[in-house]
Order: C-alpha cells, then sequence, then structure tokens
C-alpha cells in the first residue's frame, strides 16, 4: 500500500519552530504539493517524511507502518532533489541501474527494469551516451527515471524543476505529472512556483510560517481560499483584497463601505451571521466587468497605469479612497489612463474575510 500519513508531525530547531502540528495525508496515485514561500517549512517537512530529519513530535506513516524511528533507506521512498548528482564517468543507463546495485536483482531482470523506465521517460536513444552528452531535461528525466526504477512505495520530489529553464519546466510538469499517474504511489513535490503546483498537484498543502493553512484541489484553494494568505498566494495577478466596512446583510445583500463608496453586494448567507465590523473584500482581477457610468452597485476606480498581456489587459486602478486594485479585462476593451472605471464585482468571485483573516462561508 503506497500512502503516506503526517499525524501533527512538528519540527523544532531549539526554540525555533520550523514546522508545527501538520497533518497531511496523501493517498496511493496521489501527488500533494507543499507549496509556500521561502522558509515556511516545506522542504523540513519532506525531510522528515524521507527521515532525514527526526520529527520532534507527531508520526509519519507511510503504508500504513509508523516509520518514526526508521531510518532513510528503511523507508522504501524514493527523492529527487533539485541538485541531482549524476556520476559523470557512468552511462546514462549505468546512472540509471545505480540504485539497483544495492538490490539483490540479476542482471538481466536490472537491464529489463532500466529499459522499461528509460521507454517512460523517453530516454531509450540516450542509454549508452554519458551525462555530459545529453541535455538539461533529459538529466532531469533521469534523475527521476533513477528514483523509479527500484519501484519505491512512494515519492518525494524538492523543487525537482527550479534549474530548468522556462519552457522546459512546462514541458518537464506535464511529463512528470504523466509518469506519476501512471505509477499510483503517494508522491509529495515541495515547490514555491505556484503554477508548478497547480498544474501538477492533485492536492495542494499551502503552508506560512510552518503551519499547513490550506489543503485542497488546485480548484478548491483559488476558488475557496480559507483565508487572506492562500487568497493572496493562489492566483495571477494576485486577488484584490481590500478593508471594507460591513455595514448590514439582509438575505443575500450585504451593504459594505469600500473604496469610498457605499455598494450593495451579493453575498453567501453565511455573512448573514457577521455583525457590523471591518472585513476584507476578496475580488479576483478578472471578476469585474466594467459597466456604464450610473450603474448601481459599482466600484469607482481611476485608471493609473495599463499593462498589455496579449489576450487580456491589465489595469491598475485607484478608488477614491486610495485602494490600488488591479483589473483585467479582454484586450479589445479600451481604457485611457486617467479615464474612471465603473466595475461590477462578480459576486460568485468575491469574497469575505472577517477581522481574523479566514473566509466567511455557508
Ligand atoms: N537545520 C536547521 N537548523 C535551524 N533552522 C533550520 C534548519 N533547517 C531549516 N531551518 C529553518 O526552518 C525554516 C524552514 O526551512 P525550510 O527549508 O523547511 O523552508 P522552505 O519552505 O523549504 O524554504 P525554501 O523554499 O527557501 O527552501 C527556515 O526558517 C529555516 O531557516
Amino acid at each position: 500500500m503506497s500512502t503516506i500519513e503526517a499525524r501533527k508531525i512538528t519540527k523544532r530547531f531549539g526554540d525555533f519552530v520550523a514546522v508545527k502540528d501538520a497533518d497531511l495525508s496523501v493517498a496511493a496515485g496521489e501527488v500533494v504539493c507543499l507549496l509556500g514561500p521561502s522558509g515556511c517549512g516545506k522542504t523540513t517537512t519532506l525531510r522528515m517524511i524521507a527521515g532525514l530529519e527526526r520529527v520532534t513530535s507527531g508520526d509519519i506513516v507511510i503504508g500504513g507502518k509508523r516509520m518514526n524511528d526508521l531510518s532513510p533507506e528503511k523507508r522504501d521512498i524514493a527523492m529527487v532533489f533539485q541538485f541531482y548528482a549524476l556520476y559523470p564517468a557512468l552511462s546514462v543507463g549505468e546512472n540509471i541501474a545505480m540504485p539497483l546495485h544495492y538490490e539483490k536483482i540479476s542482471k538481466p531482470d536490472r537491464d529489463k527494469r532500466v529499459r522499461r523506465v528509460a521507454e517512460i521517460l523517453h530516454l531509450t536513444e540516450v542509454l549508452d551516451r554519458m551525462p555530459g552528452q545529453v541535455s538539461e531535461g533529459e538529466k532531469q528525466r533521469i534523475a527521476v527515471a533513477r528514483a523509479i526504477v527500484r519501484e519505491p512505495n512512494c515519492f518525494l520530489f524538492d523543487e525537482p524543476l527550479s534549474r530548468l529553464d522556462v519552457e522546459l519546466r512546462h514541458s518537464m510538469r506535464g511529463q512528470i505529472k504523466e509518469v506519476l499517474s501512471n505509477l499510483s504511489k503517494a508522491t509529495v513535490i515541495v515547490t514555491h512556483d505556484q503554477l508548478e503546483a497547480l498544474t501538477m498537484a492533485d492536492r495542494i498543502a499551502i503552508m506560512r510560517d510552518g503551519i499547513i493553512e490550506q489543503i485542497g484541489t488546485p480548484h478548491q484553494v483559488f476558488a475557496k481560499p480559507a483565508n487572506v494568505f492562500v487568497a493572496s498566494f493562489i492566483g495571477t495577478p494576485q486577488m484584490n483584497l481590500v478593508k471594507g466596512k460591513l455595514e448590514k446583510v439582509s438575505g443575500a445583500k450585504a451593504t459594505i463601505q469600500f473604496g469610498g463608496e457605499r455598494v450593495e453586494l451579493e453575498v453567501n448567507p453565511a455573512v448573514g451571521s457577521l455583525k457590523p465590523s471591518e472585513v476584507t473584500l476578496g475580488i479576483r482581477p478578472r471578476a469585474f466587468t466594467p459597466v456604464s457610468a450610473g450603474a448601481k452597485d459599482t466600484i469607482l476606480a481611476t485608471a493609473e497605469l495599463i499593462e498589455p498581456m496579449g489576450a487580456e489587459t491589465l489595469v491598475h486602478a485607484r478608488t477614491p479612497d486610495e485602494s490600488d486594485i488591479r483589473v483585467v479585462v479582454p484586450r479589445d476593451v479600451k481604457f485611457k489612463i486617467g479615464e474612471k472605471l465603473h466595475l461590477r464585482a462578480d459576486p460568485t468571485q468575491t469574497h469575505i474575510f472577517g477581522e481574523d483573516g479566514k473566509a466567511v462561508r455557508a
């Protein structure tokens, strides 16, 4: 059974808490990405699962077995690091076969396994070459081939693509995802690149300051961020997060003072339980529709900077109370700098966060 469970794992370095009470459960065949800013504890979490770092408290359970006291080689996992070192004096095929030397496998079986993973990773053509004679993308695939050739219980990847250029990273994401989905193993990938997480993960665990803030599918963390941090971290351009004052809620309509205006917005019913208070409104840049002047319940803003982005245009605008907002419109919607925008926010993409920063949801 290929599963990974971290149960309330904590890691202290002296007085410093690098990871706090992290719960993570990865099913067989599932890819979970640990995503978060630098220093949030992603690598430490991965190293605790691998056994390269002891947990201060909590349990690591792999394949249903508690692993806390087992060394990395006894955990039946394969790790792929950012800096994969290939043996320069060995051929690609010999590099891939390396992990099998420690196992009792006959030479014909070993060759068969190397050929099979080489086929999966499209390396058959380069098996006889030396590492100096292959491209960076091929080197990365060799590192992955070396990890999967042993057929371990699960995989751990630490920033596997960060050394590759943008184009190669893009194609490798798809290739690694495809290989992993055919292997039915539990996999954890550490990354600080949200695009990598959104494209490769079945679920994403978003970390900040040693704490897992939210775990969910890429769609869940994007469409229903649990708090202001997740909302600000996921999505490009970043979600607009502006302070507002909730004045009253009646049914599905809330009256909110925001951007120098008093607007009535459609909200989810849970907002009805809030007392009048300071709130943070979260509106994705693509959730605004420009409407004509005089339309009701719109947000007024002045265009300050216009950035063409190909099929769309990013407009940086400022509300009368000096909040900066980003608005993305199709390329054919033209604005001039200094022009007044009247914006309607899509209620299904308008999030309300309470004073504690947590999303208010039904
Ligand atoms: N051996 C150690 N001793 C003391 N502090 C450490 C040690 N290893 C990590 N830390 C600290 O723990 C925190 C989490 O580090 P970690 O490497 O897990 O972060 P990360 O999210 O992987 O960051 P990055 O994306 O920059 O690699 C950091 O503040 C780091 O300085």
